[in-house]
């Protein structure tokens, strides 16, 4: 056991958002995404009705589940023993929840993967707030264990060729569903969730090159994948100058604060109107085809370009791939190297380079005041 290659790690926990399992389960977990968030009576009625239409059900606890398997079947078939357990930030199985279950089984050092690949508060920083907020709650409640409990969270993935490589076996798919004829003349769109442009101009890390400038570390990172992505989608099509542009959904919020823009339907209306002959969304952005992809895009943007006559099609998000899974094996065996004083190969593609493990102090900050975060630079009751 003293030389497994997880050593110094005991367990590893994904992460992740949570999503309502029916109809009664919706308003409460809408209430929890956006307590004390200022989000408009308006916009979450009208979310609600996202998941009324699906039956109050999202996908992405299913999403989750199937998720865990492969990574408990990837890390089996390799010998390596690593117990793996999900919590979620907004619905159960609920982070504390897990945490305290962790921390009974005897688990000390852990680590953390959360199911967002890129640097922006939301996906990085308010995770690390909800795992300080679980720490403190669980040290408070004399919980047996948690005073030992150490968290790491495993860096951004956004580069990582098992991110990216299913990612573009899943755009060639999507091209291929396009009539023939339109096809080595579609566009790719690559989507993503918009934020405040705020919070995206300062996302990442303080020393981050692209902190400060317009979108900060967010929109820098979505730029390579979508590079990534799109020259090996010309590479393996024999296309060369295919356009494509990094595109914004699921906008939120109050209509007065700037969120990163342009919007996937007025994008489609824009390229109609340039005379695209069809166009094909690849949200790379997400990890699974959760709600804000079979809603904002399967859903609502689909409308929008029926309507305009426009020929659509939209790739799959990474899900449970197996490249996908090796990746966090990847991830999880570079970080125990790291954490035991070696120095282990960064698998990253690209110019942009791996991320960093530890996140700095200011890291992705918030709008509001700051919150306690766990896992950082920031976090000063490790034991
Ligand atoms: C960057 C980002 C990701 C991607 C990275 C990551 O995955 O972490 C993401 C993922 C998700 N967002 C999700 C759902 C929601 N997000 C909301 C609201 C917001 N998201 C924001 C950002 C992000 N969100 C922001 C800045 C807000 C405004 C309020 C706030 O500042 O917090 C709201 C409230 C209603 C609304 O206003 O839309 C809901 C219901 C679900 C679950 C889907 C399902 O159920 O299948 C998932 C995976
Ligand atoms: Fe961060």
């Amino acid at each position: 056991m003293s030389d497994a290659p997880t050593r110094p790690y005991e367990a590893l926990l994904l992460l992740s958002f949570g999503g309502p399992e029916g109809p009664e389960d919706v308003v409460p977990f809408l209430e929890n995404v956006t307590r004390g968030r200022g989000i408009p009576r308006e916009r979450l009625a009208e979310v609600g009705q996202h998941y009324f239409r699906f039956g109050g059900v999202s996908p992405i606890n299913a999403q989750n589940r199937v998720l865990l398997d492969a990574l408990r079947k990837d890390l089996a078939e390799q010998g390596i023993d690593l117990p793996v357990y999900w919590g979620n930030r907004n619905w159960a199985p609920y982070l504390v929840d897990t945490l305290r279950e962790l921390a009974a089984d005897g688990h000390r050092r852990v680590l953390v993967l959360a199911t967002s690949a890129y640097a922006n508060y939301s996906g990085c920083r308010q995770y690390r707030e909800n795992l300080a907020a679980a720490l403190t709650q669980l040290r408070e409640e004399g919980a047996p264990g948690a005073a030992g409990l150490r968290l790491d969270k495993l860096r951004h993935f956004y580069n990582h060729p098992g991110f990216v490589r299913p990612m573009v076996d899943h755009t060639l798919a999507a091209l291929a569903e396009l009539p023939e004829g339109v096809r080595d003349g579609a566009r790719l769109a690559f989507t993503t969730h918009s934020i405040p442009s705020a919070l995206a101009d300062t996302s990442g890390a303080p020393g981050d090159p692209a902190r400060g400038r317009p979108g900060g570390a967010y929109v820098a990172q979505h730029l390579e994948t979508a590079r990534l992505v799109a020259e090996a989608v010309a590479e393996a099509t024999g296309v060369a100058g295919r356009p494509w542009e990094l595109v914004y959904q699921s906008r939120s919020g109050s209509p007065q604060t700037p969120w990163l823009e342009p919007d996937i339907g007025d994008h489609l209306a824009a390229v109609h109107a340039a005379g695209a002959p069809a166009v094909v969304m690849v949200p790379i952005g997400f990890v699974s085809d959760h709600m804000e992809v079979v809603y904002d895009l399967d859903t609502q943007a689909k409308e929008q370009a029926e309507a305009l006559g426009l020929p659509v099609s939209r790739a799959r998000t990474v899900g449970a791939d197996p490249r996908f899974a090796a990746a966090v094996r990847d991830l999880v065996l570079e970080r125990a190297a790291s954490a035991r004083g070696e120095r282990p190969e960064r698998c990253a593609l690209g110019a942009l380079g791996p991320s960093h493990d530890l996140c700095p102090t200011d890291c992705c900050p918030a709008a509001r005041s700051a919150l306690p975060a766990a896992a950082g630079e920031d976090w000063k009751d490790q034991p």
